[in-house]
């Protein structure tokens, strides 16, 4: 089974993170960066740019891809294959959807015990500028029974 692929927008500004509070489907209530499904026909970055308009309302040109972390759910055959990518600039307000309700967090005030239970051990590396490579076996939506994580040499 070919994987999901999908992405997530994080807007890291000196010392504050842009979450959105996710208000329906999957992740409802937890806080997390910006995403969905990439679309056929669309790379990854375009589906990451489309994403974050549609979910913000911001555009943020400047984006890079910084991870991947694949996610495997005890009972699915498909993995969800998510893109990560970082941004510090971006163009317009962050603005509610129906998706989601955008709000800065200091970096030392992350919420993550409002957020998917993985976030606290790759959002260091994400935050410090690292390029990253995950793995993540959840049980359920709140437990993971294994992962493994690895900085990748940006030499
Ligand atoms: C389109 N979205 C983007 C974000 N994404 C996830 C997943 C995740 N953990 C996985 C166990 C679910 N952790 C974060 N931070 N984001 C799922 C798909």
């Amino acid at each position: 089974v070919p994987n999901k692929l999908l992405t997530l927008v994080l807007i890291h500004q000196n010392t504050r993170l842009l979450l959105g509070m996710k208000k329906r489907g999957f992740g409802v209530g937890r806080w997390n960066g910006f995403g969905g499904k990439v679309q056929p026909g669309e790379t990854i970055l375009e589906g990451a740019e489309r994403e974050l308009l549609e979910e913000s309302c911001v555009r943020a040109p400047d984006m890079k891809h910084i991870g991947r972390i694949d996610f495997e759910f005890v009972g699915e055959p498909q993995i969800m294959e998510v893109h990560v990518f970082k941004a510090t600039e971006f163009e317009g307000e962050p603005a509610e959807t129906e998706e989601m309700r955008p709000q800065w967090f200091d970096v030392d005030s992350i919420p993550f015990h409002t957020m998917w239970p993985d976030d606290v051990l790759w959002f260091p590396l994400m935050l410090k500028g690292s390029k990253f490579k995950g793995y993540f076996k959840f049980e359920g939506m709140d437990k993971y029974l294994e992962y493994n994580l690895e900085e990748l040499d940006q030499s």
